[in-house]
C-alpha cells in the first residue's frame, strides 16, 4: 500500500498571510494523522515565507506516523534535519526565489555532494530520497549517491494528464521499474491531486509514498465549504430569533 503524506506548508502559508496562530500548523499536524494520513511533510525554504523552521520543531513531538522533510541542503536546514531526525529527508534543488519545487536533482553533476550529504543524514539513522525528473540516466546517478530512496518530480505527469495525456506516465513507469531492480524505494510527490492519483498510483510498481499539499488544501476547501456555510447559517438562524 502506498503511504500518503500531507505536506502541510500551505497551512503555514495561510497562518502567515494573516499574522497570529489560525490555522494551527501543530494541530493541523495532529488532525491529518487522527484522519488516515500516514505522514507528515514540511519543506521549508530560506525566506520561511510558510512553514518555519519553528514549526518544524513544534511538529516532532507530534508526529507519530512518518517525519518527511524536504529541502536544499543548505547547512541551516542540514543542521536541522540532524537535530530532530525526523524518518526521512528529501533533497530538493530549490533555487532560493523559486515559488515551488521546478526541477529535480542533475544526480551525475551532483554526484559528490549528493554521496557526502546521504552518507551524514544515514549515519544518522534518517531515511533519505532525492528529488528527481523522471529521466532513466537520473535514477542511475541516484542510485550511486547511495540514497535509499528517490521522490519523482510528478509536475510533468500531472500537467499531461490534465491535459487529457495518459502517455505523460510512461517515464514515470520506466523510471520506476528501474529504481525497483536497483533497489531505490520510489516515492511521488508535486501537483498530484484526487483527479490524477489513482492513475498515476495504478501505473508505478512499487510506489511507497506520495506526498500531496497544494492540491489537497485546496480540496479540502472545496469539499469543506459547504458544512461550514451551513454552520453558520445554523448560527445566524438562532441568532436572529433573539
Ligand atoms: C518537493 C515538492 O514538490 C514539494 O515539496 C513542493 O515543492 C511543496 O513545496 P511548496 O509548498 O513550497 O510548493
Ligand atoms: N513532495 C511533494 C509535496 O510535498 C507536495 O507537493 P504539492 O502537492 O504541494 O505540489
Amino acid at each position: 500500500m502506498t503511504k500518503l503524506s500531507v505536506n502541510i506548508n500551505k497551512i503555514a502559508t495561510l497562518r502567515n498571510s494573516r499574522g497570529g496562530d489560525t490555522p494551527n500548523v501543530v494541530q493541523f499536524g495532529k488532525d491529518v494523522q487522527r484522519f488516515g494520513a500516514e505522514g507528515v511533510t514540511i519543506h521549508p525554504r530560506p525566506d520561511e515565507r510558510h512553514i518555519t523552521y519553528k514549526d518544524a520543531y513544534d511538529l516532532k513531538p507530534i508526529v507519530y506516523t512518518e517525519y518527511n522533510i524536504e529541502g536544499n541542503p543548505i547547512k541551516k536546514f542540514t543542521d536541522m534535519v540532524l537535530e530532530l531526525k525526523p524518518t526521512q529527508v528529501t533533497l530538493v534543488p530549490d533555487a532560493i526565489d523559486a515559488i515551488t519545487s521546478n526541477a529535480g536533482w542533475d544526480t551525475i553533476k551532483h554526484k559528490d555532494f549528493l554521496v557526502e550529504m546521504i552518507a551524514e543524514f544515514k549515519r544518522n539513522d534518517i531515511r533519505t530520497s532525492i528529488f528527481v525528473d523522471p529521466d532513466l540516466k537520473q535514477i542511475e546517478g541516484a542510485k550511486a549517491t547511495g540514497t535509499d530512496r528517490i521522490e519523482l518530480y510528478t509536475e510533468a505527469f500531472a500537467h499531461q494528464y490534465s491535459l487529457g495525456n495518459k502517455a505523460g506516465i510512461k517515464p514515470y513507469t520506466a523510471c520506476a521499474e528501474l529504481a525497483n531492480q536497483l533497489g531505490l524505494g520510489v516515492n511521488a510527490g508535486h501537483d498530484l491531486s484526487l483527479d490524477n492519483i489513482k492513475f498515476f498510483a495504478e501505473n508505478i510498481p512499487g510506489l511507497l509514498e506520495v506526498s500531496i499539499g497544494h492540491a489537497l488544501i485546496a480540496e479540502s476547501l472545496y469539499l469543506g465549504i459547504e458544512n461550514v456555510i451551513n454552520m453558520y447559517k445554523g448560527k445566524l438562524a438562532v441568532g436572529s430569533r433573539q
